[in-house]
């Protein structure tokens, strides 16, 4: 069996690959997350997925690699991580009461063949959120390191009137197109 890395510094991550039953390591990417002049969410959250898979690919040039980026998309605003609190203010102003898209893309690179990526679409639907709720939310700390400044897996969920997509997707590692590719690369979870 060849040795799969996940290229991820994201615990979730971890949590999701070991969810399928997978064996893997874990090697953060380093790479330079921003996105370029005029470039869609769509092709961004695409490219980030194949760079971070890229960087670990060329340390580990024998080994399959996994990479994945996820991003919040509202109108036209490609959201990260919030910067500090007033940027996750700002982030669930905009989410609030309304849908939004979560992109999830997951890259493979196997070596000797082609890289493979796939992005997967969820939207999520969000009741209306109160200043004071926002301000509450902070304060517990969940919204620092996740894309839109919540997470669904944990208190974020009470925001989350509607979903229609992957939740694994929106956690950050759409489980099924992972497993889709995986298994193309002769890597099964069953
Ligand atoms: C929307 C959402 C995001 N997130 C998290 C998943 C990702 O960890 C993070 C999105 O940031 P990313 O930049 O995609 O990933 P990361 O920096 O955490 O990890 P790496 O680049 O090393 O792979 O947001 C949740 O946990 N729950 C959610 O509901």
């Amino acid at each position: 069996m060849p040795r799969l890395i996940l290229a991820s510094q994201s615990p979730r991550r971890r949590e999701l690959l070991e969810q399928i039953g997978l064996t893997f390591d874990v090697i953060p990417a380093d790479i330079n997350e921003s996105v370029q002049a005029g470039e869609l969410a769509v092709d961004f959250v695409a490219r980030m997925a194949r760079e971070k898979a890229e960087a670990v690919a060329r340390q580990q040039p024998d080994a399959l690699v996994l990479g994945s980026d996820t991003a919040v998309v509202v109108d036209e605003h490609i959201l990260g991580k919030p910067a500090d609190k007033a940027d996750a203010r700002r982030m669930l102003g905009l989410l609030s009461g309304r849908e939004h898209a979560v992109l999830s893309a997951v890259a493979l690179i196997v070596p000797g063949q082609a890289e493979r990526v796939i992005t997967q679409v969820s939207r999520v639907r969000f009741r209306s959120i109160s200043e004071t709720e926002m301000h509450a939310y902070w304060r517990s700390g969940e919204p620092k390191d996740k894309a839109g400044a919540y997470a669904i897996q944990g208190l974020g969920a009470v925001f989350v009137e509607h979903l229609s997509g992957s939740y694994s997707g929106v956690m950050g590692l759409p489980l099924f197109e992972t497993a889709r590719l995986l298994e193309e690369a002769g890597i099964s979870s069953l």
